[in-house]
């Protein structure tokens, strides 16, 4: 079998529609697995099974993000993602067409272009008439020579098997990045758990205690859509607690702000983090922590 893996950076606008088009690209076998593999500079959002290919998805880091302003310097800066990504896709809004915003990242594409694809996918096709689509997908062309267009719905999901088809056909021969286990169905639980461990990774460094885990105890939609979702960490010490915690209770603090925030951005809407530290010495040999954990638990010395 002829395995291909690669990776494939969406970029564009605020607003354009890039995480809508990750999550449904990436359905249910998103991973969180950045802190396992550091083959590139970007940070990986999600992984995608195609066939006998393996799509990687990441971040141009922060700097299409909403709130920051999108500047000639920082736009310069942005490009780190898309650089390090085989195919690079870029998101246009149907509806919107050619801001000036786009312009300007049009403008970068020369420089990205070397040596990798760059496909257009206009976004949000169900607001829009088809001849505007035309017009749009022309005048785009003009300015960059796309390797492919595509009309898509990231929403509604129109034309993503499509483009994730193509992406597919697009990355490099190779094994695959991530062994398969790694991007088994990974339930939301589970991933949240892993953003908060990874936050205490950050944050603690060496400190970190070893025999550390984050785990997942409650998940509850709120009506305003909102999400609660309340974590327990789990440490074998007494004195593993006081490193969590922190001088007045500040690493925690800024641990569980950070991972709420991202978690936010990941599933674009508000959430409300709590965090609970828990001293239990014997978690490493209780075999429902592995389970919640995907591992398997075997008895005595297997
Ligand atoms: N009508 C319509 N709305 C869409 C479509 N795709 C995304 N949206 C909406 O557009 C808004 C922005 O989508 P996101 O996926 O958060 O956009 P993003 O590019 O990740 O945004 P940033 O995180 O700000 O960079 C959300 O309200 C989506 O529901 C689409 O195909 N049609």
């Amino acid at each position: 079998m002829t395995t291909r893996a690669g990776f494939v950076a969406l970029i564009g606008e605020p607003n354009a529609g890039k995480s809508t088009l990750l999550n449904r690209m990436v359905g249910a076998k998103v991973s969180i697995v950045t802190h396992k593999v550091q083959t590139t500079r970007a940070r990986i959002r999600g992984v995608a099974m195609e066939g006998d290919a393996q799509i990687v998805f990441v971040d141009t880091p922060g700097l299409f993000q909403p709130r920051r302003r999108l500047d000639r310097a920082m736009v310069a800066a942005a490009w780190g993602g898309a650089a390090d990504a085989d195919v690079v896709v870029l998101l246009v809004e149907a509806h919107r067409g050619l801001t000036e915003g786009v312009a300007r990242i049009l403008d970068g594409l020369g420089e990205i272009g070397k040596g990798r694809k760059i496909a257009l996918a206009i976004n949000k096709i169900d607001r829009v008439e088809p001849p505007v689509l035309l017009g749009l997908s022309k005048a785009l062309n003009e300015r960059h020579a796309f390797a492919e267009t595509f009309m898509i719905s990231a929403e509604r999901g129109y034309g993503v098997e499509a483009l994730r088809r193509w992406l597919a056909t697009e990355l490099p021969e190779g094994p695959w990045l991530y062994p398969e286990d790694q991007i088994a169905d990974l339930p939301m639980r589970m991933i949240a758990a892993e953003m908060t461990r990874e936050k205490l990774t950050l944050r603690l460094h060496q400190e970190l205690p070893y025999q550390l885990t984050v785990e997942t105890e409650n998940w509850e939609e709120r009506k305003d859509g909102s999400a609660r979702i309340d974590q327990l960490i789990y440490v074998v010490r007494d004195g593993h607690k006081g490193i969590v915690l922190g001088n007045k209770g500040e690493t925690i603090k800024q641990v569980s702000k950070a991972a709420r925030e991202e978690l936010e951005e990941f599933l674009g809407r508000r959430v409300h983090l709590f965090l609970q530290v828990k001293v239990r010495a014997n978690w490493l040999e209780e075999a429902e922590r592995y389970t919640e954990m995907g591992l398997d638990f075997k008895d005595g010395n297997g």
